[in-house]
């Protein structure tokens, strides 16, 4: 049987530093026994890879994460496209895809780079020399929170809501442990409220929320569907943007000779962010259900069995990216990198996140001659997202 590891992968000393644990998983095998909670772990890129392309034998529609829907209830309705298998996930996917695609955010490019230019200029000011910041609240949450409600369409009202809810789903792809039941009392009404922003007659006209209802009266959906394809986007395209931007910081940070490239060729700004996307992975693992007896890696897993992908680990395996996979480095290719999944569900507001980031990042490029830690950064801990508290910056201006 398989090679077996008693780690626990979501107490608070991995969810603080997973790299120690993600090393001794590849090196175990390409199959894992986590006792903890009897599942099987792939961390090596081959096997990670293989079951995220399986859609037909590793199932998303008994849930992504621990708890198994067959079993027992999810805590919220579930997700028409992380949730659910061919053919329910066909349509809405198809509705979203279209919405999403770099074609339909030409129109949001320029607004984005000027708002991100906007905020720049209002936490540097008018300062020069050199600056302190604290990148998350300042910039790598503000700039997402921003911009994004704006263009789902949603009311003014309520958006601080975003973040806490979107915690506490990632949170719910875990196990039941204290970061969930620290979320619970208020999981109720974080759902309900964002349930309400998906309703029809309060999304602004020509946002993505009023193009998704579009979609319904077009027939491309059912009506119903409408507001939980509505509900995916604010689901997903917070917390994850939001720590993605961090992870971009975090990576020139540690990194300052990749400034340096930057700043000589800014056409690197969206090619950094999916190395940036690779090397920190803010989406950290998720699970897929096994719908038969599948062999993979030279195991067998059991029908009905879920299994625990760790794309973090997968994103920095030496035997897909060599011998400097564990650093942040512009002149790689990170193409095929599975930070944002892969297959029929990877991501779908990929271009709107590389768009987030692009519009940042060069606003930052042009006014920033040098980036580097002001104090060491204080990470945010979360069952599925490698997240910061705070990411103390030290900018030289330009
Ligand atoms: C750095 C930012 C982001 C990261 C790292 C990320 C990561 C991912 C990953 C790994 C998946 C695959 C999940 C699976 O296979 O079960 C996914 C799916 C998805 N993402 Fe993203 N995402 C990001 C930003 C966004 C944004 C901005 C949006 C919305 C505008 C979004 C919407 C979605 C949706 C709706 C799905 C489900 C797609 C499907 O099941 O067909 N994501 N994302
Ligand atoms: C990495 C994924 C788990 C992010 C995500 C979250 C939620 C949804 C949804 O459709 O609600 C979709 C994607």
């Amino acid at each position: 049987s398989a090679p077996t590891i008693d780690a626990d992968p979501f107490c608070d000393e991995v969810l603080a530093d997973p790299i120690p644990l993600q090393r001794a998983l590849r090196e175990a095998g390409p199959v894992v026994h986590l006792s903890t909670y009897d599942i099987l772990a792939f961390a090596r890129y081959e096997q990670v890879h293989a079951a995220l392309v399986d859609w037909q034998g590793f199932q998303s529609g008994a849930g992504v994460g621990l708890a198994n829907f067959r079993k027992e209830p999810p805590w919220r309705p579930p997700s028409l496209l992380l949730e659910a298998d061919p053919p329910r996930h066909d349509a809405p996917r198809r509705v979203l895809q279209k919405i999403l695609s770099p074609r339909a955010l030409r129109t949001l490019r320029e607004k984005w780079l000027a708002d991100a230019e906007a905020l720049v200029d209002e936490v540097l000011g008018d300062r020069s020399g050199t600056v302190e910041i604290d990148a998350v609240p300042e910039l790598t949450e503000s700039f997402p929170l921003r911009v994004f409600p704006d263009a789902v369409g949603i009311p003014a009202q309520g958006r601080e809501n975003l973040l806490p809810y979107g915690d506490h789903l990632f949170n719910s792809f875990g196990p039941h442990n204290h970061l969930i039941e620290a979320g619970e009392p208020r999981a109720g009404e974080l759902l309900a409220w964002t349930t309400a922003q998906c309703r029809r007659e309060v999304l602004a006209a020509g946002g993505f929320g009023a193009d998704i209802w579009a979609a319904a009266d077009r027939g491309d959906i059912l009506p119903e569907q409408a507001p939980l394809i509505v509900r995916s986007l604010l689901s997903a395209g917070v917390d994850t943007t939001v720590h993605g931007l961090s992870a971009l910081l975090h990576a020139f940070a540690t990194h300052p000779g990749q400034w340096a490239r930057l700043r000589a060729d800014p056409a690197l700004a969206r090619v950094a962010f999916d190395e940036a996307v690779r090397w920190e992975s803010p989406v950290q693992v998720f699970f897929r259900t096994a719908t038969r007896d599948i062999e993979i890696g030279g195991r067998t897993v059991p029908d009905g069995h879920k299994i625990l992908m760790f794309l973090g680990a997968a994103n920095r395996d030496e035997r897909r990216w060599g011998a400097g996979a564990d650093r942040f480095d512009l002149g790689r290719d990170p193409s095929g990198h599975v930070g944002f999944g892969m297959g029929i569900h990877q991501c779908v507001g990929q271009h709107v996140a590389r768009l987030e980031a692009e519009a940042l990042l060069t606003a930052l490029a042009r006014r920033v001659e040098h980036l580097e830690p002001a104090a060491p950064p204080r990470r945010h801990l979360n069952n599925t997202l490698r997240s910061w508290e705070s990411l103390p910056l030290r900018a030289r201006i330009a």
